[in-house]
């Protein structure tokens, strides 16, 4: 059986011709990610350097290699600068500049040689090239996006399928020559080289859309200022952890945090320092808080903290600790002015014998936090079951 290497030049040039368009068209519309625009370069890199490839009846079979080399190197250091800016946001380091720049010597001393050097050369320094994206994907990337792990993968294969290519036409260089009839090895070698790196590319395309739908989940349930919960993700986490409390018998807590004289904060200093202070508040709350409680931003300077399996006496000690933590934090003005701003704290423990439903749980500790704003801010009240039946309006200072 044979591999005709023309037709799988032709197979890998419309292969990276499809993807090209599809990243050219993704980019364009619907992904505008600066970081696919390298990996285009590759696929129209990839198209040039094989079509020189198949060029090489009509013209000098040395220069249409090395041309063909070229293009190909262009493109591998465009997918390693993707594969870089990816996962750790910056480019290659300058070493691998230096490595790039080394590489041309051995090519450019190859293109006198007969065709199994140059075709050992030529793949052995794509494969030195593929060398730090093919570590920093597996390495850095493998936790990233899942598909991100089909780019490492690939890439895998791609340097293997070219040290194998290395070696097979060091071997076997009969086989490797111009003009030659391709041998099944010689073709084989070939594909495993360059489909993996089709596949990379596809994988870096799937990773790159696994990233935004990541990003998108997070802004559909984080608040933007102070990347607390939002307030629709709070009521739909409060409402299943009341739920789970209930089934399980045990108390659930629920603290609601209102700063005090907000707006007088705002009025003073400016509103981007009233956001700063938020930032701090969150900040300062969350170091008070296990990973398993959440932590929600209902709107304006309004949060809400949920202890999916909170007690009176711990959450009594919880609430005081963040009122505290509050209360110390050092804000600073635009001018650097050193201030304090303090939170009213309403605090409700949902016993597993109180049926309530979310929004009565929730309006019950917005009575203690009325309570404790009547009662001179700055403190924490606890709701009383006989709030239960009283409106706002009715609860006495
Ligand atoms: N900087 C900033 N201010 C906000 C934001 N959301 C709401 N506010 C402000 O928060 C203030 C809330 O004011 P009020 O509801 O009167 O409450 P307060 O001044 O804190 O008074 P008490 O709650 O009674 O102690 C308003 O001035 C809002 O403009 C925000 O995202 N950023």
């Amino acid at each position: 059986m044979l591999l005709h290497t023309p037709t799988l030049l032709l197979v890998l040039l419309l292969g990276f011709a499809l993807l090209g368009v599809q990243l050219w068209l993704t980019r364009s519309a619907t992904l505008p990610r600066r970081e696919l625009r390298p990996v285009e370069w590759l696929c129209w890199s990839s198209m040039t350097g094989f079509g020189f490839f198949l060029a090489r009846d009509w013209m000098p079979s040395s220069i249409a290699s090395l041309l063909g080399m070229l293009a190909l190197a262009a493109g591998v250091t465009c997918f390693t600068a993707a594969v870089f800016q990816h996962v750790l946001q910056r480019l290659p380091p300058r070493a691998y500049w230096v490595l790039l720049g080394l590489m041309a010597l051995p090519v450019l001393g190859s293109l006198a040689a007969d065709g199994a050097v140059r075709v050992s050369v030529s793949c052995l320094v794509l494969a030195l090239l593929l060398l730090p994206p093919t570590w920093v994907a597996l390495r850095h990337g493998w936790h990233n996006e899942v598909s991100f792990r089909i780019v490492g993968g690939t890439l895998c294969v791609t340097v293997l399928g070219l040290l194998w290519r290395t070696l097979d036409a060091w071997w076997h260089p009969a086989d490797y020559q111009d003009g030659q009839q391709d041998s099944l090895r010689a073709g084989l070698t070939f594909l495993f080289a360059f489909m993996g790196l089709l596949g990379s590319a596809f994988g870096f395309l799937l990773a790159s859309f696994e990233r935004v739908a990541q990003k998108m989940r997070r802004l559909a349930s984080v608040d933007g200022l102070t990347g607390c919960f939002n307030h629709n993700t709070t009521q739909a986490l409060f409402a299943h952890s009341l739920e789970r409390a209930r089934r399980e018998r045990l108390p659930m807590s629920l603290l609601m945090l209102d700063l005090d004289h907000f707006k007088q904060v705002n009025d003073r200093y400016g509103h981007p320092v009233g956001d700063h202070v938020l930032r701090e508040v969150a900040e300062a709350v969350r170091r008070c808080l296990r990973a398993s409680d959440v932590f929600g931003r209902l709107g304006g300077e309004e949060f809400a903290v949920i202890l999916p399996t909170g007690d009176d006496a711990g959450t009594r000690v919880l609430a005081e600790r963040i009122r505290t933590a509050i209360e110390r934090t050092d804000m600073r003005s635009d001018t650097g002015q050193v201030f304090h701003v303090t939170v009213s704290i309403g605090m409700a423990v949902i016993g597993p014998q109180l049926v309530l439903t979310p929004n009565e749980a929730l309006h019950w500790a917005d009575k203690a936090l009325y309570q404790a704003k009547s009662q001179g801010r700055n403190r924490v009240v606890v709701a009383d079951p006989w709030m239960l039946n009283t409106t706002i309006a009715e609860v006495p200072s």
